[in-house]
């Protein structure tokens, strides 16, 4: 472990930070406010170490080994480290990555328009062509690190399926707060994580509180 309550990370903006159990490794994760009135506790997963990464991959191929899935597909950026993580775990190889920038080799790629919280603006997911035959009657699941308006991996689940596959799972570290239910709507029931977030505004004092019911 790398965690200890003495090492936990503040962010500068709030001094406060959230403590979370994921699968039996706690992480202490920054407030960092959004808006004046709305915060969130900030996972950065290409932070927390390959130790962590090894963790959640074994974490998350266990949940994920019953779906029975051929390859696994992660969102740039920080979904590729779950996905390297996950597939080494489950002892598979190749695994796919949805891209955001359109890189030179990406001119004639599949895409998928998106928004997200912790992005500004309209995002696009791109799908390499040549990564097509890896996915075309396949069973896959698709890996984040975190789900929270569920916009990202409703891209990212739309795009796999114009490839032609079959999208059998969806796992995350973490589920934050539930905007992401009414997004992923029928696909809900797909998703495995590994621990909750809630989302944050001020209470009384000052400090940030949970939203109730996030
Ligand atoms: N809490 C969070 N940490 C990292 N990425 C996120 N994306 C949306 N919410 C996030």
């Amino acid at each position: 472990m790398t965690t200890d309550p003495a090492d936990a990370k503040t962010d500068p903006a709030t001094g406060q930070s959230w403590r979370v159990d994921v699968a039996g490794w706690p992480i202490d994760l920054p407030i960092v406010a959004i808006k004046p009135d709305f915060a969130i506790s900030l996972m950065m997963v290409i932070d927390l170490g390959v130790k962590f990464g090894e963790h959640i991959g074994q974490a998350l191929a266990a949940k994920l080994k019953p779906l029975e899935p051929d390859i696994i597909v992660g969102a740039a950026t920080l979904g590729i480290p779950v996905a390297i993580d996950v597939t080494r775990a489950l002892g598979l190889d190749a695994y796919v990555i949805l891209q955001k920038s359109p890189k030179l080799h990406l001119a004639n790629a599949l895409e998928q328009r998106i928004s997200s919280i912790t992005s500004k603006g309209e995002q696009r997911l791109l799908l390499d062509r040549a990564a097509v035959p890896l996915l075309k009657g396949k069973r896959v699941v698709v890996v984040d690190d975190v789900v929270a308006s569920g916009s990202s991996m409703k891209g990212s689940l739309d795009l796999v399926r114009k490839a032609g596959a079959e999208v059998v799972g969806i796992g995350v570290i973490l589920t934050e707060a539930t905007d992401w239910k009414q997004i992923l709507g029928a696909d809900e029931p797909l998703v495995r994580s590994l621990a909750h977030i809630p989302q944050f505004s001020p209470g009384h004092d000052g400090n940030w509180e949970p939203i109730a019911g996030t």
